[in-house]
């Protein structure tokens, strides 16, 4: 791998940034040189949340931004925004950084988010070879490759929006999809449309790139597999596999969590965490924070800047049972042998963190995929219990308390989110299929 130099391009968002920095650091520690390439806001908070931790380097993983289109003080949880902006500005200023970099050092190949597909234009028009990493479940690339489908079977109109309520199964045990929630919700209608009408131009060109990796496990999806058979999975792509390393994070971690932690009893800890772009209501916050309270057991809460409607000082949440950070070392987190329980979002890489650990999950879908993965959780892993909301909108603390007694009580879920551990354990180990995809892929930067 001494004379590759391959490039990365993840989408704009920490649940992308993560797992493509992950993958960037298992090339690079073969040897090759790697180009990562954030938006400018994303590399600062890069940077900021890198200053002061003290980890392994070692390997040669380059940092380098373009600008996302937007002006710095727009919001960028507005994904329909954000990816209107990228499409009008990225392309040009991604053809200027290659064209600058490969006059000294040529890229071998590029590999791009399955949501940034646009970016194959550029490299065929390079002459550079692409792969396509798409960092999501292989049912969600499967569910967005066939939008034209559910928009011919009346499901969906022509800007992405549910004609009928319908639940859909794509294979006969997978995952289950309503029409009501698809991948594409996000904020307001305006944003919702403008989604839409991104993932139906990314997802054209990502389909015809030749090599697609996805930072799944075979055994989790292995129907759904089936029907996408070009998609390969590599999973699970960890921080500090390999390197030690973890990852380009947007917020610093708060590693003191870690000695509270090994204070605790085993299996004892309440983990909850809703990844990067989750916004709870005030009300509902201190409604769960009661729910806590109401279980009498240790926990560990993440609440992010800006998870709430309303600012807010997290402090007024803290129980003597419990800690509160703004950003967890989450993977850590998730392997100490206190945790008893993760309460998430069900975001794709809090999904596949958990099964690595062997962690039951309390689901709390916010948008886009996770709705996918809570049923994959529930319905088809069998690893986790759904929280249900009253008439009110409203996750109440009764039903918290009742459903974490219910999970922790439940041997047969416990047992089986241990059992799926050792999938993920098997397919990163020589021989295994993830592991003999990505020697497969290696093979083809090499060539
Ligand atoms: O305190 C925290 C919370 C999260 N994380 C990490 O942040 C990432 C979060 O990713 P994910 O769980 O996938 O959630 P989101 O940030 O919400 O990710 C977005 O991107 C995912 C991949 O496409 C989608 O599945 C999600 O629905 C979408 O919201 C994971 O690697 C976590 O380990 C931390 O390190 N510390």
């Amino acid at each position: 791998m001494e004379n590759s130099h391959v490039l990365v391009l993840p989408f704009p968002a920490q649940g992308h940034v993560n797992p493509l920095m992950h993958f960037a650091w298992r090339i690079a520690n073969l040897g090759s040189k790697v180009t990562f390439v954030n938006t400018d806001f994303n590399h600062k908070r890069v940077l900021s949340a890198m200053a002061g931790r003290n980890e392994p380097t070692g390997s040669d993983v380059n940092l380098v931004s373009i600008p996302d289109g937007m002006d710095p003080e727009d919001d960028r949880t507005d994904i329909g925004k954000l990816c209107e902006a990228m499409l009008i500005t990225m392309r040009k200023k991604f053809q200027d950084l290659i064209e600058d970099i490969n006059k000294n050092h040529p890229f071998t190949c590029i590999i791009v988010d399955g949501t940034m597909g646009w970016a194959r234009e550029v490299a065929d028009k390079l002459g550079i070879r692409v792969a396509m990493f798409w960092p999501a479940s292989a049912a969600i690339f499967c569910q967005l490759a066939n939008i034209s489908n559910l928009n011919r079977d009346g499901y969906i109109d022509s800007d992405g929006f549910a004609i009928k309520k319908h639940k859909i199964q794509i294979s006969p045990s997978g995952p289950i999809f309503d029409s009501d929630n698809l991948a594409w919700k996000v904020g307001n209608a305006y944003s919702q449309k403008a989604f839409f009408k991104y993932i139906e131009r990314v997802m054209e060109d990502s389909q015809l790139i030749e090599w697609q990796l996805c930072n799944s496990i075979h055994e989790l999806e292995a129907e759904v597999f089936s029907l996408v058979p070009k998609l390969l999975p590599i999973g699970p792509l960890l921080a500090g596999y390999d390197t030690g390393n973890s990852g380009a994070q947007f917020w610093p971690e708060d590693s003191s969590c870690l000695k509270w932690l090994d204070r605790q009893p085993s299996q004892s800890v309440i983990y909850v965490a809703f990844g990067s772009l989750t916004i709870f209501d005030q009300s509902q916050l201190q409604e769960l924070a009661l729910g806590l309270k109401l279980t009498n057991k240790p926990f560990l809460w993440v609440v992010r800047p800006g998870n709430s409607t309303q600012e807010s000082n997290p402090n007024e949440f803290e129980d003597s049972h419990g800690k509160i950070i703004s950003w967890a070392p989450q993977q850590k987190v998730l392997s100490h042998p206190a945790i008893a329980c993760f309460v998430s979002h069900c975001g794709w890489n809090s999904a596949i963190e958990g099964v690595s650990n062997g962690v039951p999950f309390l689901c709390w879908p916010y948008f886009t995929d996770q709705f996918v993965n809570k049923s994959y959780i529930c319905d088809v892993w069998k690893i986790g219990l759904g929280l249900d909301k009253d008439e009110k909108g409203i996750i109440t603390k009764e039903e918290f308390k009742q459903k974490v007694e219910l999970l922790l009580g439940d041997k047969i879920t416990i047992k089986k989110a241990l059992e799926l551990k050792q999938f993920a354990e098997d397919n990163i180990r020589e021989g295994g299929q993830s592991s003999t995809n990505f020697s497969n892929f290696i093979k083809w930067v090499e060539a």
